[in-house]
């Protein structure tokens, strides 16, 4: 899979609290995610969710995550928050997720002991998808499952961008990163103390080993950044 990209994405997931919103962006995330899934314990009133709208640094992306709402729901989520990207964890096809005007992200249940994504059958069936992103729960199971799934099944020949997530912590991040070079990771239990309770430390430490295994790519790939130093060099 190896993306030829010189900086890993990250997206943290399933906020609640304002200050966490603010100390993510002040670590340097690309995006931070809001749940509107039923059933999740993290989904979001839609008045919560605007508080936490406000807490968002210029320039990071939000993106609304959805598991089989109803289309009203989705484009009053839309109106009211101008989110970025749409991400889909049900049974959602392209045309419903494509509808909103917003580029989406589509959620591949890699749950259980499958075979490898089959990106013919995705890229056939998704083709308005602006990345997919592979995650540990089962199908027709909510996300946020905090369950790793064998990255070796990661398609190695798709042409959108790969997100990987499912279970990802600082113990386990680098080895992802530097194994598959994925285009973004994407973590909610594991920066947790509870359910959408962040913990400053594990979301600390989370972009610190991205940021580590980043730099062990660089030194493979042989790029340097214009920044002397950028990589402790
Ligand atoms: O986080 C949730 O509760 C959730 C519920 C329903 C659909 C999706 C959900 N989260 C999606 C995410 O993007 C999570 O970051 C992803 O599933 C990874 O979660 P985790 O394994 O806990 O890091």
């Amino acid at each position: 899979m190896k993306t030829a990209s010189v900086r890993t994405r990250i997206k943290f997931c399933g906020m609640t609290r304002a200050g966490d919103v603010r100390l993510a962006c002040e670590l340097g995330v690309d995006a931070i995610g809001l749940v509107f899934a039923e059933g999740s314990p993290r989904k979001l009133q839609v008045e919560e969710s605007r508080a936490l709208r406000q807490a968002v640094a210029p320039l990071v992306n939000v993106v609304a995550l959805f598991r089989d709402n109803p289309p009203e729901q989705v484009r009053e989520i839309v109106r009211l928050l101008r989110p970025g990207a749409l991400q889909f964890h049900g049974d959602e096809e392209d045309a419903f997720c494509r509808s909103f005007g917003i580029p989406y992200l589509k959620a591949i249940p890699m749950g259980g002991d499958g075979e490898s994504a089959d990106v013919r059958l995705l890229h056939a069936r998704f083709p308005h998808a602006a990345a997919f992103l592979f995650d540990g729960h089962l199908a027709g199971e909510q996300g946020g499952s905090g369950q790793v799934f064998d990255w070796q099944r990661l398609p190695n020949d798709t042409t959108k961008p790969v997100m990987v997530a499912g279970g990802l912590t600082a113990e386990n991040v680098h080895g992802l990163v530097t194994g598959r070079a994925p285009w973004a990771v994407d973590v909610a239990s594991g920066i947790e103390s509870a359910p959408g309770v962040k913990d400053g430390d594990k979301m600390r430490a989370f972009v610190a080993e991205v940021h580590r295994a980043d730099c062990e790519n660089e030194h493979e790939s042989g790029y340097r950044w214009p920044t002397p130093g950028h990589c402790g060099g």
